[in-house]
């Protein structure tokens, strides 16, 4: 069952490596100060990784002969980032400890010190993935969840991958950092139900701004913040939430549709970040234990884009 006990743990690398930690740390440390907009990219990754085949660095396999890369699914084109900044772990990772540490470990752990970084908790990490040897575009497409998601669309993704509405509502709250274009919220601008009207929920003076960043047509990749406070690691995601200014359907329908469930957690982490930053741990390590390949099954690949 997914998202039950995985044979992951932390202290995996303590003999085979244990600078690993201290190694994705010191590099994040570096490239985050320097683009404060990768936490919020790795972050992603880690996600968009764990939702296709589960943890299994499946996201960063480029094209081959035998591989069609997800990079190429929709939720993920002209989208993700932060692929340098992984292989650059990498290659200081296999030149103290050769062959060790996995691609998915990787991007669990930079995932972990990107919320770190940005004034967010700290979990230990469970550790002991292996990478896949295949990737799958259809996959993306099909579990990945799309931003004018409806909230039983969401609640029903995040089931499948064995998280409740807890879950959903504390990982969301992922988009405390980071940006989002245009074309993934454009559809509550101008035509939400195909009546030609904007998203009803939308708070008047946040929807008028955001027609400025996001006209009808063109400006696709226009970005703007998922909050006010887009590099900083809180609890603003949930309290804009409450003032009808989420940007993304998938954001405000936690609020708005109509679940009493995740209406109330919504509530809960406005008016308290500690209760959020608690569960967003928890929650995370449940996301990083879906399927992950251990034993002998998967490789540990010594350049994250290619098979071995
Ligand atoms: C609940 C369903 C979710 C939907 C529908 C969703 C959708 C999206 C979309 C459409 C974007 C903007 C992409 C673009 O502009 O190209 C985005 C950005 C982002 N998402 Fe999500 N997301 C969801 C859940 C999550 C989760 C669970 C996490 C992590 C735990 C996450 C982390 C992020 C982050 C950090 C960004 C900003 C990335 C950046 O600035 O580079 N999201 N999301
Ligand atoms: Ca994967
Ligand atoms: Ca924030």
């Amino acid at each position: 069952f997914p998202g039950s006990y995985s044979g992951l743990f932390p202290e995996y690398y303590f003999f085979s490596c244990p600078q690993a930690n201290d190694i994705v740390m010191s590099v994040l440390e570096k490239a985050i100060s320097n683009d404060p907009r990768l936490a919020a990219s790795l972050l992603r990754l880690h996600f968009h990784d764990c939702f296709v085949q589960g943890c299994d660095a499946s996201i960063l396999l480029d094209n081959s002969s035998t591989i069609s890369s997800e990079k190429n699914a929709g939720p993920n084109k002209n989208s993700l980032r932060g692929f340098e900044v992984i292989d650059e772990i990498k290659v200081k990772l296999e030149q103290v400890c050769p062959r060790t540490v996995s691609c998915a470990d990787i991007l669990a752990l930079a995932a972990r010190d990107s919320t770190v970084l940005s004034g967010g908790p700290h979990w230990e990490v469970p550790l002991g993935r292996r990478d896949s040897k295949t990737a799958s575009v259809s996959k993306a497409n099909n579990d990945i969840p799309k931003p004018n998601a409806t909230i039983q669309g969401l609640t029903t993704s995040f089931k499948r991958k064995g998280l409740n509405e807890e879950d959903l509502v504390a990982l969301s709250g992922a988009h405390t950092i980071g940006v989002a274009r245009c074309v993934t919220f454009r559809q509550r601008l101008y035509n939400q139900n195909g009546n030609n009207q904007p998203d009803i929920t939308l708070e008047k003076s946040f929807y008028t701004n955001l027609k400025t960043t996001c006209p009808q047509a063109g400006g696709d990749n226009n970005i703007s913040p998922l909050d006010f406070s887009p590099r900083r690691f809180d609890n603003t995601y949930f309290k804009l939430l409450m003032l009808g200014k989420g940007l993304l359907n998938s954001d405000e329908v936690l609020l708005t549709g109509n679940v009493r469930k995740t209406m109330d957690i919504v509530k809960n982490y406005a008016s308290d970040e500690a209760l959020f930053f608690q569960q967003f741990a928890k929650s995370m390590i449940k996301m990083g234990s879906i399927s992950p390949l251990t034993g002998n099954h998967g490789e540990i690949r010594k350049n994250c884009r290619k098979l071995n």
